[in-house]
């Protein structure tokens, strides 16, 4: 019956997925690495922390993990991968000699998300494997969809909302300044009304994609924060080098030069920019940070446009 799993296309959709296999027995280490390599990019660790070290510094696709293992076993190391936003998604397999239901029921009430007992068949292994990365595909695909602008292709508002937040929460526990823009597209009433929705829409894409190019640092990240508004959150950073920021985004959209002729501030299409960070008077939430950041546009548009403001 084994036999009859056509195992050809394994992986063929998923060839670049990295798994790691953790466990202390060198032979099932190696049996495991032949099985999943001839599909996979495969890692391996011999020990608990060393499963986390090697988690730590890849971006890893699924976990097949031992549970007996000397100082740290599976459950230990389920536990810590949960506890952590930056892994808490990881796939994990358990592959144990544990076989118990309890051991079972166990380790997928800790958030595995199978159990293979030992001795393993590496046929089935290899369906396992491709099962729950099926799955984490496609939990990743709808993250994604529901993260992502439609038009502009670059985080929408309700990562934005989300992101903020957690920034928040993580400047106020470390103490240090986070710093929010927040992006218009100046005269674009104008631009839409006189080259057509079309090219409004080309023009937003250009503007959100060059933004997002100039945002990369670290946490750092740029949402569109509705119609032609974008929003930037840049953690740890002081508002001098924000307004810095600011100005270099500003420059960059000067520099698209998209014709626009019915602009009265300048001959291409150009940004106005209000900056904001957390160590102003009066920003106490993120809410009163944004409405900082607001009132920065505000007079940035008021004082010309095409520039950077930040309300003191
Ligand atoms: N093409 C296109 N236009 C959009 C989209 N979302 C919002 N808009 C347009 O953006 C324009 C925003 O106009 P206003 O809020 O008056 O802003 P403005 O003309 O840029 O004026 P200032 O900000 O004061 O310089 C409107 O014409 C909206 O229809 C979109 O997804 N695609």
């Amino acid at each position: 019956m084994i036999e009859m799993v056509k195992l050809d296309n394994i992986g063929e959709q998923m060839e670049r997925a990295l798994i790691l296999v953790v466990d202390d027995d060198p032979l099932n280490l190696v049996v495991l690495k032949q099985t999943l390599q001839k599909y996979y990019r495969v890692l391996s660790a011999s020990n608990g922390q060393e499963a986390l070290d090697v988690v730590s510094s890849n971006t890893i696709d699924l976990i097949l993990l031992d549970i007996k293992m000397p100082k740290m076993d599976g459950y230990q190391v389920l536990k810590k991968l949960k506890n952590s936003p930056q892994t808490q998604s990881i796939p994990v397999i358990f592959i144990s000699a544990n076989d118990s239901h309890a051991d079972e029921a166990k380790g997928l009430e800790m958030g595995a998300m199978d159990y293979i007992t030992k001795p393993f068949s590496p046929p089935i292994v290899l369906v396992r494997v491709k099962n729950q990365l099926t799955i984490k595909q496609k939990n990743d695909l709808l993250e994604k969809l529901v993260s992502i602008d439609g038009l502009t292709e670059i985080n929408n508002r309700r990562f934005f909302d989300e992101n903020i937040t957690k920034e928040w929460r993580r400047a106020s526990r470390s103490g240090e300044e986070m710093s929010m823009l927040l992006i218009d597209i100046d005269h674009f009433k104008l631009f839409n009304d006189n080259y057509g929705h079309r090219a409004g829409d080309e023009c937003l894409k250009m503007v959100a994609s060059t933004l997002k190019s100039l945002c990369q640092r670290g946490s750092d990240f740029v949402a569109r924060y509705g119609g032609e508004e974008f929003a930037a959150v840049f953690s740890p950073c002081h508002l001098d080098d924000a307004i810095k920021q600011a100005e270099r985004l500003q420059k960059a959209v000067y520099d698209l030069s998209i014709p626009h002729k019915f602009s009265s501030t300048a001959s291409v299409v150009t940004i106005s920019i209000g900056v904001a960070s957390s160590n102003l008077n009066g920003v106490n939430s993120v809410e009163s940070l944004i409405e900082m950041a607001d009132k920065g546009l505000y007079l940035a548009k008021d004082s010309g446009r095409n520039q950077v403001k930040s309300y003191t």
